[in-house]
């Protein structure tokens, strides 16, 4: 079975009808105002609609406040929150229990020490995406993660990676993790912020989509 492919970081009506045209399972749109992906809550509830039926939408939050993300959920109605921050299992698990999107935690994964620390969001969330630990952004820094901290880890909830995914390496991460799930952002830009269809034709081709 080909793996999910979320195309993260979409800023436009156009990039959205491609990425659902060429084969992709997800979207992402980034409320985090420092991103070079960040797209405002009237923009992302418009792309929210362009996406409606076609394909899941993720809304990607980094230390909202409890009022922000109250906010952003009721504008935008996404089908995932994608918590990308330090966000604590207790609030996320609170949010889990209040909407019926389905909710994420994006996690760096530095060494086998995260694996274990990260059972404390069993049950809090629905999907664990494994991402590059943070650098002076907590996501989309076009940085791998040792894919090989994945070999023969028991995952207790689903699951997925990013981080430096592009398509020239996606089909050896999914060789090297069996990921379920990938997802992408600065892998299929032509400069920050800016989607390139043929790189995310390619990534999803080589993702086997
Ligand atoms: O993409 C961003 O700019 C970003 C900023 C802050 C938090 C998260 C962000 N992206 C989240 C994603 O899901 C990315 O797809 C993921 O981090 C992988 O990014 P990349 O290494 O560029 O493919």
């Amino acid at each position: 079975m080909p793996p999910l492919v979320k195309i993260c970081g979409l800023k436009t009506p156009e990039d959205v009808d491609a990425a659902i045209r060429l084969g992709a399972t997800h979207i992402g749109l980034n409320l985090y105002e420092p991103s070079p992906r960040y797209v405002d809550l009237k923009t992302a509830a418009e792309l929210r609609k362009c996406a409606e039926g076609r394909v899941k939408v993720a809304l990607l939050l980094v230390n909202a406040s409890q009022i922000a993300t109250a906010e952003a959920l009721g504008k935008v109605r996404p089908d995932i929150v994608q918590f990308h921050g330090s966000e604590a299992p207790e609030w996320v698990a609170a949010v889990k229990r209040s909407i019926p999107a389905e909710v994420w935690k994006a996690v760096g994964l530095k060494d086998a020490g995260t694996l274990d620390r990260i059972r404390q969001y069993d049950g809090a969330v629905d999907r664990i995406l494994f991402d590059a630990p943070a650098q002076a952004m907590p996501g989309g820094t076009g940085t791998r993660f040792d894919w090989s901290l994945l070999v023969n880890h028991r995952h207790s909830i689903d699951w997925g990676i990013a981080g430096g995914l592009t398509p020239a390496n996606v089909a050896e991460a999914l060789a090297a993790t069996g990921a379920p799930l990938v997802d992408v952002s600065s892998g299929v830009e032509s400069a920050p912020g800016v989607k390139d269809m043929d790189k995310i034709a390619a990534f999803l081709k080589a993702a086997g989509r």
